[in-house]
């Protein structure tokens, strides 16, 4: 076929889907409000929208159409919360009415049929998880007690990226590596793959690293792959993309993993007998298996959905964060320079920091929150459903509609930012705002009920990630990028990663003798 008759085929696909699966936005007079403004347009029919992803085109229509937005996508009505009030109103005046997940093919062939956290509906199973992971699992106690891992893990990493002075480096790779050793080694008590095909591990690692980290890639795409058939359920039965197919085909790799865990853990706690004391999160699920008091059963599945909950959740948003922490920096390098000097100032250059430094860096408190406003890792959260019918500020609201909050565009609010989109850290020293779920404005782990249970540890490892890597090193491009052909892209997905992975120059910028190890 010749490609004017490719193109026509191509538009009239579009349109059928567009038809098919009712994806336009509604003014719905009686149910909701709309502020006054030119007619709407079918998203479909909107070119300004067409090729940018899914929070940058509601960005734009909510511009145009207001703070909520009421859509039709496929078989269910959505809303989009765009602005920090009505953020607020979902996430903390109506919270217990929009504390549950709308079903989703990933939650159910991934992560066991919903029996994670994550994608669980809200009820008996995700109260518990929550109860475990705020009285076992992330209390300050067990916090501590692994703190020795994120400090050998970070000397480890540097000592690495030394090793690679003056040669460019992808950091995106070595910020998923740490984050999946330290993940790893707090919740399976180790690594549990092998480094660069040279096993350091043992006989027991069953995966390389490369693997490790495929499979989590194959996960974070599936767990953020906009499936036709979450919208328009009978599609899934046809399974016209192929995820689903892609869904079973990951559950098996993560079945034979978990399997081997496990089995490692079990026969560790019955060899030990009663000298048995759990050192890892697995160690803390399986003795919660055998407790009779537990309000609900821990079944295999829980174990397997809670485990893959702990690994994955912290691997890629920690690294996604400080990439582009690193990146905004290398494009204004006198920012680099003034943490520098903080760091400098503060703890000197004779060691390294150290957790308890973190509340002395107040620059480098502000380049976190800044990176987190610009480039929110979960633009628009994991979706919320409403469980029953409400009313929230005065709009009639149906049980099962979802719910986006899209934090892309709340820090991009010009009520909010002044020049939001200039990267500028020191907004944050002229202000109090708090990234854990009471300022509204910046909602980096969620607000609420559904908030990220493991922000604490996440932020420890995103502010020790930071300071070490401007501590360490200096930073370049290569000397065939220049710095205005450094791209600011962003990839599809759950969450929010660079499309263009960094690549740097780093040369050591503290005495030799610290980098080794
Ligand atoms: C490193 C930075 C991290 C960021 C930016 C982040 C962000 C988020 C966000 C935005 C949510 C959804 C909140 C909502 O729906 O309103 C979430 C949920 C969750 N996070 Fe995190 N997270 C991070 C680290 C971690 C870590 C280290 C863990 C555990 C080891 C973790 C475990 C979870 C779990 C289990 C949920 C689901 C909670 C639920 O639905 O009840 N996260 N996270």
């Amino acid at each position: 076929m010749e490609a004017p008759s490719w193109f026509l085929l191509f538009i009239a696909l579009l349109a059928s889907l567009a038809f098919l699966s009712g994806i336009f936005i509604r003014r719905r007079g009686k149910q909701l409000k709309f502020p006054p403004g030119p007619k709407p347009w079918p998203i479909i029919g909107n070119l300004n929208l067409i090729g940018s992803l899914p929070h940058q085109s509601l960005h734009k229509l909510s511009q145009r159409y207001g703070q909520l937005m009421h859509l039709k996508f496929g078989s269910y009505p959505v809303l989009v919360a765009s602005s920090a009030e009505m953020a607020k109103e979902f996430l903390k005046s109506h919270d217990q009415i929009f504390a549950t997940r709308p079903p989703h093919a990933a939650g159910k062939y991934v992560t066991y049929n919903y029996s994670d956290m994550l994608w669980a509906p809200y009820g008996p199973h995700w109260r518990q998880g929550r109860k475990i992971c705020q009285n076992e699992i992330f209390s300050s106690k067990r916090l501590e007690s692994l703190e020795y891992i994120l400090v050998q893990e970070m000397s480890a990493f540097v000592s690495r990226l030394y090793g690679l002075s003056g040669k460019p480096v992808v950091l995106k790779e070595h910020l998923s590596s740490l984050s999946l050793s330290v993940m790893c080694r707090m919740v399976l008590g180790k690594n549990h793959f092998s480094v660069s095909g040279n096993d350091q591990l043992g006989s027991n690692s069953i995966l390389s690293l490369q693997e490790m980290l495929e499979i989590l890639d194959e996960f974070f795409f599936l767990i953020g792959v906009f499936n036709v058939g979450d919208w328009i359920p009978w599609l899934n039965f046809l399974d016209l993309q192929g995820n689903i197919k892609r869904m079973k085909a990951l559950k098996k790799k993560l079945d034979r993993f978990h399997d081997h865990v496990f089995d490692e853990h079990k026969r560790k706690k019955k060899g030990l007998g009663k000298d048995f004391v759990a050192q890892d999160m697995v160690d803390i699920l399986l003795q919660l298996a055998d407790d009779p008091d537990l309000d609900v059963k821990l079944t295999y599945d829980a174990l397997r959905g809670l485990t893959l909950d702990l690994v994955t959740a912290g691997t890629d948003t920690m690294a996604v964060n400080v990439e582009w922490v690193v990146s905004e920096l290398m494009k204004q390098p006198q920012l680099i320079t003034k943490a520098t000097q903080e760091l400098d100032r503060v703890i000197g250059r004779e060691r390294w920091v150290e957790e308890k430094d973190i509340p002395q860096l107040p620059y480098l408190d502000a380049i976190m929150k800044e990176t987190m406003r610009k480039h929110p890792v979960a633009p628009l959260l994991p979706p919320h459903m409403a469980m029953k019918d409400c009313n929230v500020a005065g709009y009639d609201i149906r049980k099962g509609t979802r719910v986006l909050i899209n934090t892309w565009s709340i820090g991009r609010d010009p009520s909010l930012w002044e020049q939001p989109e200039e990267f500028r850290p020191e907004r944050f020293l002229e202000r109090n705002i708090d990234v854990k779920g009471q300022s509204f404005e910046l909602l980096p782990f969620g607000a609420g009920r559904r908030m990220c249970p493991g922000y604490n540890l996440g932020l420890k490892m995103i502010q020790l990630s930071i300071a070490n890597l401007l501590q360490a090193f200096n930073w370049k491009l290569p000397d065939n990028t220049k710095l205005e052909d450094l791209s600011m892209e962003e990839a599809p997905g759950i969450t929010s990663p660079r499309k263009f992975p960094l690549v740097a120059v780093i040369e050591p910028r503290l005495p030799i003798h610290l980098y080794e190890i």
